[in-house]
C-alpha cells in the first residue's frame, strides 16, 4: 500500500535513494518529468494546447524546466515564465535550463502580460515540498494572478504555497490538477485545500516498491490495488451463514428510510441475513421497501450472539432507552458499527465508549465527530484526534468527507482514495454502515471490513455520479455496489 510521507522524510529516501543506488538527483527529475509527461498526454492532447510554465528557483522549478523541454516539440507553444537569474536557483534547474531548445520562448515573469486563452495551459512548477514559509512579494503576486486568470491549471507536486505537512498560511496556487510525485503528500487531503489541489493524481519517479517499503510513516493511501486481498473468497459450496447473519438497530418512528438504505446496502454487499430492530409502526414499511429483511423480535434481540455483526444508529433517533442502548453493547463481545444517532447518544453520555466492543468502527462525519471530542481548529488537528481516539478506545475510527480517513487502534491512518462531492446526499452515510456491518458479518476483520467499506462505497458514489452528477441519491449508491465488485474483478 502506497505510504503518505511527510515532506522531510521524502527528502531523506529521495536522497538515500541517490546515494545508494548511483542514480543522480538529475536522473531522478528527468523521470519525475517524463513521466508527467505521459499523464499530461493521457489527460490533453498536447497539440491542442499553449503551455506556460511558471518555474521557481528550487527542484521543482526544474521540474518545470524539464517538463517544459520534454512537451515542446507536442505542444502548440512553450512559454517557461522564470522569477529568478538561473545563478541563485538549483543545481538541477541549471542543468536542465542549460539544455532547453530554442522551441522555448523563456520569459522574466516582470516583462509576461499574462495573457490566456481558454485553451492555454499554466504549469505551477514554483515551489514543492521545499516551501519553507508563506508566499510573499512576486511569488504572491504571480499565483494571485494566475489565480484570477481562465486557463487550465495544474500544478506539479503540491500547489505552490501549501506546505507538505501543515495547513496553508496565506494564498497559494489553485489548481484543477495536481500530479504528484510518487507519493500523495500529507497537506493535499485536507479539506482546507481542496479549492487549491483540484483532482490530485499521483505518478510514480521509477523508485521501486521494494526500496519505498522502508520508508513509512504510519499513514497509507488505500488505492483500487490494495483492494482484492483484502477480500474473502468464497466457494459454490459457501451457505448463507457463512455470508454472515447481521443485524441492524435504528428507524424510529418517521426514520425508518435510513433503515431501508442500511439493510438493503447490506444485502447489495453480499450479506446472507440481515435482521432490522425499528419501531413496531415502521414495520410494513420496512417489509415492504426491503422483503429479503427481516424484523427483529424480542427473541433475536435477546440473543445477539446468534449474530456474526450489529450495526447501530441509522435513524435510531436520540430518544432511545440508554440502558437498552449499553445492555447491546455489554451483551455483543464482537466488533459492531456505530453510526449516526448511535455516535450521537455516546456524545451524550460519553461513560458508554467503555463499553464498545474492542476493535468497533465508529463511522462519524465531521460534526458527529466533533460532538464526541469537542471542536477543533483544523483538518490536521482533528486528524491527530481521530487517532488519538482509535488508541484510547481501541475502535477504528471512519472519519467521513472527502478522503475518508480510517484511524486504527495500533496508530495507523489510512486516506481513501474513491468518492465524489455528489456522494454528500442523504442516506449515503446509512448505506455505508449497511456495507461495512456486512462485510464483518462475512468474516472480515475490523480493519478489512473498513477499508473495503469505504472504499466499494466511494466507487460506487463515483459510479452513480458518472450517470447522474449532483442528482445522486443514496439509492442510486445502493444500484452501483455490485458494479464495484464486477470493477475490482471480486468474485
Ligand atoms: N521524489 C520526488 O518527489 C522528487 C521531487 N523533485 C521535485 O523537487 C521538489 C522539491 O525541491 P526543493 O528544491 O527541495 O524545493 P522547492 O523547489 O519547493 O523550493 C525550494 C527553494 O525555494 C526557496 N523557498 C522556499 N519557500 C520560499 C518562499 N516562500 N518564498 C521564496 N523562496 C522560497 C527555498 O529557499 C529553496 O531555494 C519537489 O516538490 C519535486 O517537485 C525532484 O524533481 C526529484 C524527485
Ligand atoms: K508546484
Amino acid at each position: 500500500m502506497l505510504s503518505i510521507l511527510s515532506g522531510d522524510l521524502v527528502k531523506q529516501l529521495d536522497a538515500d535513494f541517490i546515494a545508494q543506488q548511483g542514480i543522480s538527483s538529475l536522473e531522478l527529475m528527468e523521470s519525475a518529468a517524463k513521466n508527467f509527461c505521459t499523464w499530461f498526454r493521457g489527460n490533453f492532447v498536447p497539440s491542442e494546447h499553449r503551455l506556460f510554465v511558471f518555474s521557481g528557483p528550487g527542484n521543482n522549478g526544474g521540474d518545470g524546466v524539464a517538463i517544459a523541454r520534454l512537451l515542446c516539440h507536442e505542444v502548440k507553444a512553450v512559454t517557461l515564465l522564470v522569477f529568478e537569474e538561473k545563478e541563485n536557483c538549483s543545481m538541477d534547474y541549471r542543468l536542465n535550463f542549460e539544455r532547453l531548445p530554442d522551441q522555448v520562448e523563456v520569459t522574466s515573469v516582470d516583462k509576461f502580460d499574462f495573457k490566456f486563452e481558454e485553451t492555454d495551459i499554466v504549469l505551477d512548477a514554483i515551489f514543492g515540498v521545499g516551501i519553507n514559509r508563506p508566499i510573499d512579494g512576486v511569488y504572491r503576486w504571480v499565483v494571485e494572478k494566475l489565480n484570477a486568470l481562465e486557463a487550465i491549471k495544474v500544478a506539479i507536486d503540491i500547489p505552490s504555497g501549501i506546505p507538505a505537512d501543515d495547513v496553508l498560511d496565506g494564498e497559494a496556487f489553485k489548481a484543477d490538477h495536481t500530479v504528484t510525485f510518487q507519493f500523495p503528500k500529507f497537506s493535499l487531503f485536507f479539506p482546507e485545500h481542496a479549492v487549491y489541489t483540484g483532482k490530485v493524481h499521483v505518478v510514480d519517479i521509477g523508485i521501486p516498491d521494494t526500496f519505498l517499503s522502508r520508508y513509512q510513516d504510519n499513514k497509507y493511501f488505500l488505492q483500487a490495488k490494495d483492494i482484492p486481498a483484502l477480500h474473502k473468497r468464497f466457494h459454490a459450496f459457501s451457505h448463507k451463514g457463512d455470508f454472515g447473519k447481521i443485524m441492524l438497530f435504528g428507524g424510529s418512528l418517521g426514520k425508518v428510510g435510513a433503515m431501508v438504505l442500511s439493510s438493503k446496502a447490506a444485502l447489495r454487499t453480499g450479506s446472507g441475513l440481515v435482521h432490522v430492530q425499528i419501531a413496531d409502526a415502521e414495520r410494513m414499511i420496512m417489509q415492504t421497501a426491503v422483503p429479503e429483511v427481516m424484523v427483529a423480535g424480542a427473541q433475536e434481540i435477546k440473543r445477539l450472539e446468534a449474530f456474526d455483526a450489529l450495526g447501530i444508529g441509522p435513524g435510531w433517533g436520540t430518544e432511545v432507552d440508554l440502558s437498552f442502548y449499553s445492555s447491546i453493547l455489554k451483551r455483543f463481545h464482537k466488533p459492531v458499527v456505530i453510526d449516526a444517532d448511535g455516535l450521537n447518544l455516546l456524545a451524550k453520555k460519553p461513560e458508554m465508549l467503555q463499553f464498545v466492543p474492542k476493535g468497533s468502527i465508529l463511522t462519524p462525519h465531521v460534526k458527529e465527530f466533533e460532538r464526541l471530542v469537542g471542536n477543533v481548529s483544523s483538518h490536521k488537528e482533528r486528524l491527530l484526534k481521530a487517532q488519538q481516539f482509535a488508541g484510547e478506545y481501541g475502535v477504528f475510527l471512519i472519519l467521513k468527507g472527502a478522503f475518508t480517513s480510517i484511524s486504527t487502534p495500533d496508530g495507523k491512518q489510512y486516506f481513501n482514495s474513491t468518492g465524489n462531492q455528489y456522494m454528500a446526499t442523504a442516506g449515503s452515510g446509512d448505506v455505508l454502515t449497511g456495507m461495512i456491518t456486512a462485510f464483518l458479518g462475512q468474516g472480515y476483520n475490523p480493519l478489512q471490513a473498513a477499508l473495503c467499506g469505504v472504499f466499494h462505497h466511494g466507487l460506487a458514489g463515483e459510479l452513480a455520479g458518472k450517470q447522474k452528477r449532483r442528482g445522486v441519491i443514496a439509492s442510486d449508491i445502493i444500484a452501483c455496489i455490485p458494479q464495484t465488485f464486477l470493477e475490482l474483478d471480486i468474485p
